[in-house]
């Protein structure tokens, strides 16, 4: 597995991140939309031009497409990043996207869901948080040199998770064993009340062994 660097691609240099910058601002936009979707509670003819109108800005942005969302690259900084991940990526309207800071026990994000999370009433689908929770621990192993996949993931719904205040959520390794990475974490409230907690089973595929170190410090 090899990871480009963001100048190799395309156009190239800051040109290039320009446009990026601006296709994330979109992705947020978008984020906005859908929010509106869940929520409007606007007249069905408003409904219906509304729905023209999106359809036209589908089209426009149709006019020019690649054949995959972004890739994980080295940004000009030197950080690794996937623009295109439906976690953790900037210019995917999917992603929260989620923000994980390195810390001296493993990873930590800030994750605040929104509104078109729902699953029970009122509170976050129970596959979202487990999304989320599934790519911090990969994050968590890939910062420990242990870049995986995941093989197996037990998921301990405690509460339901809110959408629309900041929580907290943390990953650690807690056991290595060749090629496997066990982690463990949780997303929590502010005040520490676990929501949801987790176990992890992370395993290297042979062909990324060579990525895993160099990953590692740009996590
Ligand atoms: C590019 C840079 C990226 C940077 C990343 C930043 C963060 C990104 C975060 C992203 C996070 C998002 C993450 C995602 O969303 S990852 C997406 C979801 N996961 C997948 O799609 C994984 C699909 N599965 C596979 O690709 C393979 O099966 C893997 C790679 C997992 C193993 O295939 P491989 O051919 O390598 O394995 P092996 O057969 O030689 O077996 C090796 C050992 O492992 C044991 N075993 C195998 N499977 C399981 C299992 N299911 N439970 C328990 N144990 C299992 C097996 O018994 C053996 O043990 P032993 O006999 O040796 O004791």
């Amino acid at each position: 597995m090899t990871v480009e660097t963001a100048a190799t691609e395309e156009t190239g240099g800051s040109d290039r991140e320009s446009r990026l910058a601006a296709l994330g601002v979109l992705a947020e936009q978008v984020r906005e939309l859908m929010d509106a979707v869940v929520l409007t509670d606007v007249a069905e003819d408003e409904i219906a031009r509304v729905t023209e109108e999106v359809a036209v800005l589908t089209e426009r942005l149709r006019a020019a497409r690649r054949d995959t969302p972004l890739q994980p690259e080295i940004a000009p900084d030197g950080s690794f990043r996937h623009l295109g991940n439906a976690v953790a990526g900037d210019c995917n309207p999917y992603a929260l996207p989620l923000k994980a800071e390195v810390t001296p026990d493993g990873v930590r994000a800030e994750p605040t869901f929104r509104p078109m999370h729902e699953g029970p009433p009122n509170s976050v689908h129970g596959g979202v948080t487990a999304m989320i929770l599934d790519h911090l621990f990969g994050t968590a192993a890939a910062a420990a040199g242990r870049l995986g996949m995941t093989a197996s993931l037990t998921v301990r719904y405690r509460r339901p998770t809110p959408y629309g205040r900041p929580l907290v959520a943390d990953a650690a390794v807690t056991r290595t064993e060749g090629r496997k990475t066990w982690v463990d974490g949780r997303i929590a409230t502010p005040d520490g009340t676990v929501l949801v907690e987790a176990t992890g089973l992370f395993i290297t595929p042979t062909a990324w062994l060579p990525a895993s170190e160099e990953v590692a410090d740009r996590v």
